[in-house]
């Protein structure tokens, strides 16, 4: 038995494994992996809570790189069972330019999946992003879809249109032969928009309350939904697709999952307040304040102040046409793909995610009351 066991240690790489989901990936996997022989954790910023994971039982690599870099991509992978591709660039707010999206989105997708293919990996989880499918630039509702909705996903944005490609690359390299000859096997989870510990936007809202005087403004009306998931259930259903995907590997390869747990449909603000409001924060209005041909002023203000300013100051305020567009158009996915294909449960219910991430909130930013 303990022989057995001891055979079928698997060998993980987690790209990305330093950002905000990265992190809970690394974690879940260290916590709920029971073949997990050694874990390597690849990130262009390595982050130093990783030091305290190395002194547990299974062997934590840390390794420092790009994944614009098909060479250290490949050094990385190479005797790797499972890699989960959660590296990427997440900018909508213009901090980056378009190519170097492109460059960290897509070719580093392409690296990862030539690497597996090079080395002889045959399991690949890639994160990937509602954004695929919308909301679309014509503000279309996507209500309540699930992976088979029809939806006329059109991108513009260069982040959106990266996320598209490169899960487009992953899908289409299923079946591929890796080294050996055998099979590579894929899939792609689509997170809607993710919460919880580590959550930079949620603490910049926060401060921004803060400097308001506490208060928030309502910008968006209440009835445009958001789909919002719990980044804990969103490393357990990575956890869970990468361990399922060899035995399941004709059911799950070449698919796509949303990602979904048990949060409510609420717009993005009154999301939020769930967390912020127990912070202290209030947000003022029943109905937006201003009225929304201002707020299009203000954010093509925005983006002409960014374009005029950039060779003086990188100006990258949250509300631009784009960000304006996704949160003013209603975007929940219900679905139980996940489910039916491997088994997912959210290991959080609502209150325990609404818990952590309040507990989070008041100790990031010294709200504790
Ligand atoms: N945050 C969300 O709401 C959300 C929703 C849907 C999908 N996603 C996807 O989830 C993934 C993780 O997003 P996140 O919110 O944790 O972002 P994040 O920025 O916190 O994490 C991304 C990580 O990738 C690393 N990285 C970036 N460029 C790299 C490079 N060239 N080489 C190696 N590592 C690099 C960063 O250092 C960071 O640690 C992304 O692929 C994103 O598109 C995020
Ligand atoms: C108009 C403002 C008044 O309060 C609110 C602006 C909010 C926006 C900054 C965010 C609204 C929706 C967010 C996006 C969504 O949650 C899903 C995403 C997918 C993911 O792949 C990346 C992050 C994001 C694009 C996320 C970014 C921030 C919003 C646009």
């Amino acid at each position: 038995m303990a022989d057995s066991a001891q055979a079928q240690k698997l060998v993980y790489l987690v790209t990305g494994g330093c950002g905000f989901l990265g992190e809970h990936v690394v974690r879940m996997l260290l916590q709920r992996e029971p073949r997990l022989g050694e874990l390597r954790v690849f990130d262009r910023h390595l982050g130093p809570w990783l030091e305290e994971l190395k002194t547990g039982p299974v062997r934590v690599t840390a390794i420092q790189g790009d994944v614009t870099q098909a060479h250290e991509v490949a050094a990385a992978v190479a005797g790797a069972h499972v890699v989960i591709h959660t590296a990427g660039l997440v900018d909508v707010f213009g901090r980056a330019s378009p190519e170097t999206i492109h460059e960290v989105n897509v070719q580093g997708t392409r690296n990862v999946i030539e690497a597996c293919v090079q080395t002889g990996t045959r399991f690949l989880v890639y994160t990937s992003s509602m954004e695929v499918v919308g909301p679309n630039t014509k503000g279309h509702p996507f209500y309540r879809g699930n992976e088979d909705t029809p939806y006329e996903a059109v991108h513009r944005h260069p982040y959106p249109c990266s996320k598209a490609l490169a899960e487009w690359l992953v899908l289409e390299a299923n079946g591929r032969k890796v080294r050996g000859g055998l099979p590579l096997v894929t899939c792609a989870l689509r997170p809607t928009g993710i919460y919880g510990e580590g959550h930079q936007i949620m603490r910049d809202f926060y401060r921004q309350g803060l400097r308001l005087g506490g208060w928030l403004f309502r910008a968006i009306p209440a009835s445009v939904e958001h789909g919002r998931v719990y980044v804990g259930n969103v490393a357990w259903m990575h956890v869970l697709a990468a361990r399922e995907l060899e035995q399941r590997a004709a059911l799950m390869g070449g698919q796509v999952y949303f990602c979904y747990d048990g949060s409510p449909y609420k717009s993005y603000e009154d999301f939020n307040m769930e967390f912020l409001g127990p912070c202290g924060l209030r947000l003022v209005g029943a109905r937006p304040l201003l009225p929304y041909w201002l707020l299009v002023f203000l954010a093509a203000l925005n983006a002409l102040l960014q374009w005029l300013l950039r060779p003086l100051v990188l100006y990258a305020p949250l509300l631009n046409p784009y960000t304006l567009a996704v949160a003013n158009t209603t975007f929940t996915v219900s679905t139980d793909k996940a489910q039916r294909h491997f088994g997912y449960e959210p290991l959080f219910s609502w209150e325990d995610s609404r818990t952590r991430t309040i507990l989070w909130v008041q100790a990031a930013t010294g709200s504790a009351q």
